[in-house]
């Protein structure tokens, strides 16, 4: 080693990062130095536990504003609408002030989910309230939004958890991991007193597999994907693909360090999701299926023509009005 170079100073002796992120001594935006277990409503922390501040901001210059973006609703294509306006609906019929933790899921409708809650009158109890991502994409936009970020472990009962989904059958079975989020995902709804299924049309279907053609996503630990893919064959899937990244060489990385396997099951499998999730979850090395069975209360799914139809475990469905938030949206103001 050249005898120019100096070593590193220690990190608590740096006095640059005494006050930095992170550090006991910091006073970080938002509620950072807030203590979880006595919040500004007297409710208590479920762990009675003091709020890691490594969890309430992430990211470099990443600067939390409180705001959001809202792109006019008229520039958005039918398909975005319709996923706009099943996310309002949702956030309109299931958040209420008491609500004080919840749960974010992933994909391309969770966003307006976050967008509502920013809105009036969903923000105003944001200040007294923590959100629980199901993975990178939901936690980036918490930060993003300004919001409180938890975790599940600070958090093991979620008031409300919302999420999308690749398919939703007639009892409100789904299909979900089209992101590679199923194991965070399926964590946030159990823990969940309610878990709401936001998603466009297209979604909507009767039987899974019937327009969900890629298979039902299943995460496994990495040394034992080849056992999983042959024992999958044997159980009788058509097709299992180690699912493959884009621009990456080599397989998908889930957010837990795991690989995800796709595995296409014939239509009688698909009838019975409670039976294929139980078998597919006994192979050792599955960590988890993306067969969501008698967990979602209620999905909303928009249409291209602008209604929202709500479907409900018992069977009901009704078409909700999803209009109260797009006051703001059409203004495309920051809110
Ligand atoms: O399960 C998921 C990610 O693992 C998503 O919720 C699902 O893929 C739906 O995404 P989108 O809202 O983009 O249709």
């Amino acid at each position: 080693m050249s005898s120019q170079l100096r070593p590193l100073a220690p990190l608590a002796e740096n006095p640059k990062l005494k006050s930095g992120p992170g550090s006991s001594n910091s006073t970080a935006p938002g509620q950072n130095s807030r203590r979880a277990s006595h919040s500004s409503s007297g409710r208590p922390d479920p762990l009675g536990t003091e709020v890691h501040l490594s969890a309430s901001r992430i990211g470099p210059g990443v600067i939390p504003t409180g705001r959001m973006d809202v792109v006019p609703h008229e520039e958005l294509s039918p398909e975005e609408k319709a996923k706009r306006l099943a996310a309002y609906a949702a956030v309109d019929e299931h958040v209420k002030d008491f609500h004080k933790v919840l749960g974010i899921g992933s994909g391309s409708t969770v966003p307006y989910v976050v967008e509502r809650l920013c809105q009036p009158p969903h923000c105003y109890a944001n200040s007294d309230r923590w959100y629980v991502p199901t993975g990178f994409q939901s936690k980036e936009l918490i930060v993003k939004a300004g919001l409180n970020l938890g975790d599940v472990d600070q958090f093991p009962t979620i008031d409300v958890t919302i999420d999308g989904a690749d398919e939703v059958d007639d009892e409100l079975n789904a299909i979900k991991g089209g992101g590679a989020c199923q194991l965070r995902e399926k964590v946030l709804a159990e823990a969940a007193t309610h878990f709401i299924i936001v998603a466009d049309s297209r979604k909507d279907s009767h039987v899974l597999g019937q327009t969900w053609k890629q298979g039902v996503p299943i995460e496994v630990a990495p040394f034992a994907w080849a056992k999983v893919f042959v024992n999958l064959q044997k159980m009788g899937c058509e097709k299992p693909t180690l699912r493959m990244g884009k621009m990456k060489a080599g397989p998908v990385v889930t957010d837990n360090g795991n690989f995800v396997i796709d595995a296409v099951f014939s239509e009688p499998y698909m009838r019975d999701p409670a039976e294929l999730l139980h078998r597919i979850k006994m192979l050792t090395g599955v960590l988890e299926v993306g067969l969501f069975v008698g967990m979602a209360e209620a999905a909303y799914f928009g249409y291209p023509d602008g209604t929202v139809m709500a479907r409900w475990q018992d069977g009901r469905r009704e078409q909700v009005d999803a209009t109260k938030g797009l006051e703001i949206a059409e203004s495309g103001k920051r809110v």
